[in-house]
């Protein structure tokens, strides 16, 4: 089986100007050492606007955080007010881009088409999709939330070949957990990721199955990481309100240095 590199993704949202994501970086990139990035993939998804910020950061002090933004266009130029391009983030030296994101889906209206047009987009520009999935509350109490999250796959991954496969990041949020301090356990997390996994491999095959990162998201704290990290289908977890202190989301990252 291929050995996964853990992944930390802080997913700021709408939080942090340029002038805090600078300080903040700052302080996570002091916090952790060589021995945490040998161990640990650890990236920041922070707004627009402070993208060249960190980059200018991150190249500057030569440092191993990397960083993305949390959505794209599909398109790549053109008449699209206030929309930003893959080729524009690839410029600016992101790695990841979020898609899919459920506050996307349900504030933007994104749909599995445009997530998928996104998807195709991102590697058209060679970066890395954090492909989001879940369900919402109902969904869950109705028992199909691995239906559903397996659905948001398949459209996600339409045209999308093997070698790309290969390379995603797949994160697992459920709604219901996101922002509410209401955490899956590490059990539902493993049975939804192990599913995910499953489907990798009917989509593609067994190598490209082993080789996805699969992420949990959702109410994530550095009290709560180690159990969830303890799964054999979670291979990192994509951090939300937890990760804009930099403090926290240095524990978090710490993960295997903590009792499970
Ligand atoms: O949506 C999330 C990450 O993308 C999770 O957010 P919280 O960690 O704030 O629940």
């Amino acid at each position: 089986m291929t050995q996964r590199k853990p992944l930390i993704a802080g997913n700021w949202k709408m939080n942090l100007n340029h002038l805090e994501a600078i300080a903040t970086v700052q302080k996570l990139a002091f916090a952790l050492g060589d021995k945490d990035f040998d161990k640990t993939d650890v990236a920041v998804l922070p707004p627009f606007t402070d993208l060249r910020s960190v980059q200018t950061l991150v190249d500057g002090d030569k440092l191993r955080i990397v960083y993305g933004a949390q959505d794209l266009s599909q398109h790549d130029a053109g008449a699209y007010t206030g929309d930003v391009s893959g080729v524009m983030l690839a410029k600016i030296g992101c790695t990841y881009v979020t898609i899919g994101h459920s506050e996307r889906r349900q504030y933007h209206d994104e749909d599995d088409d445009l997530v998928n047009a996104k998807v195709q987009a991102a590697y058209r520009h060679s970066l890395t999709p954090i492909l989001c999935v879940g369900e919402g509350l109902a969904v869950r109490q109705e028992g199909r939330h691995i239906a559903h999250s397996l659905a948001q796959l398949d459209a996600a991954l339409r045209k999308i070949t093997a070698e790309q496969a290969k390379s995603i990041v797949v994160a697992y949020e459920p709604v219901w957990a996101i922002g509410t301090g209401e955490v899956a356990t590490p059990e539902d997390a493993q049975e939804v990721c192990g599913a995910l996994r499953v489907r990798l491999a009917e989509l593609y095959d067994a190598e490209v199955a082993s080789a996805v990162r699969i992420l949990y998201g959702g109410s994530v704290k550095s009290g709560n990481i180690a159990g969830i990290m303890a799964q054999p289908d979670v291979d990192g977890a994509l951090v939300g309100g937890a990760s804009i202190d930099a403090g926290e989301f240095a524990k978090i990252c710490r993960f295997s240095d903590m009792p499970g």
